[in-house]
């Protein structure tokens, strides 16, 4: 498990669930509302592992109505933005106008829309510091194919993704930011990494982090994995000393999964 100084996580866990393109902003309503009365009742400490919803974008306004207005202790963010401030970008959406929704993460570069949308490592790169500039948290998602799995040059391609996002980047700014590893093998097909493959390619990805800046950010930036995360895995996963939270797909959208995951500790006390 991660490592606990005098009782507390030197990292705050994060769990964060990625809705992608499910739920209109009625079904947001309803799942938010349901997420925060079964967590409520299992009397979640949200200080100690911290939660955070992926909505698609016309969710974001009806979930910040409701978290402001019954003060709810979670976070939410969108899954993408644009590098660009505002202008003739038709169907994006400006980083300016997430940060007004309340937003505090976003996540960038997602293996969908490298895949999808044709993002490469620049993009991601300009992402990363629109969403700094306007203040939300980036997620920068990495993480290799199952061709680059099998070869064995997984470690090298996501650290060069991870050196790419990074480019330019200040050490305050990586220090606050998130990386969240996702194998594109692992996304969505029940395949799940190894504990001790979540493990390696953390503790990887954070020696790149020291070696690019300095030891205090690599101790501060938080690393998640995501891929196949289920209430069944995640206490095995968070195991790892560097792994600091999930990045959670379709377990996110059922209230009582995406809560028995939040609630790893639970399973780690019962294992
Ligand atoms: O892509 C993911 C989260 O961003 C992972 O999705 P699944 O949990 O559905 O595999």
């Amino acid at each position: 498990m991660t490592t606990k100084n005098n009782g507390a996580y030197v990292r705050t866990p994060l769990i964060a669930g990625n809705w992608k393109m499910n739920l209109d902003h009625q079904q947001a309503v309803t799942l938010v509302q349901k997420l925060s009365w079964t967590l409520n009742d299992a009397r979640h400490d949200f200080d100690e592992v911290e939660v955070a919803i992926f909505p698609p974008f016309t969710d974001l306004r009806s979930v910040q109505t409701l978290v402001m207005g019954d003060k709810l202790p979670l976070r939410y963010g969108a899954q993408d933005l644009s590098p660009e401030d505002s202008g003739a970008y038709t169907g994006d959406i400006s980083g300016a106008f997430l940060a007004k929704l309340g937003c505090s993460y976003v996540l960038v570069g997602h293996s969908e829309r490298r895949s999808i949308h044709g993002e490469d490592d620049a993009l991601v790169q300009r992402k990363t510091q629109a969403a700094l500039k306007h203040g939300l948290t980036p997620i920068i998602c990495i993480g290799e194919g199952l061709e680059t799995r099998q070869a064995g040059d997984h470690i090298e391609f996501t650290l060069s993704q991870l050196t790419a996002a990074l480019h330019g980047i200040e050490a305050k700014d990586v220090a606050e930011a998130v990386i969240a590893y996702e194998p594109v093998w692992a996304i969505g097909t029940g395949e799940v990494a190894g504990p001790e493959d979540a493990q390696e390619m953390c503790a990887a990805l954070r020696a790149r982090i020291k070696e690019l800046y300095d030891a205090e950010t690599a101790k501060s930036v938080r690393l998640l994995y995501g891929g196949s995360v289920k209430a069944a895995n995640v206490a095995s996963i968070l195991r790892g000393r560097d792994v600091d939270g999930a990045l959670v797909g379709g377990a996110s959208l059922d209230e009582a999964e995406f809560a028995n995951i939040v609630r790893f500790e639970h399973h780690l006390l019962t294992d």
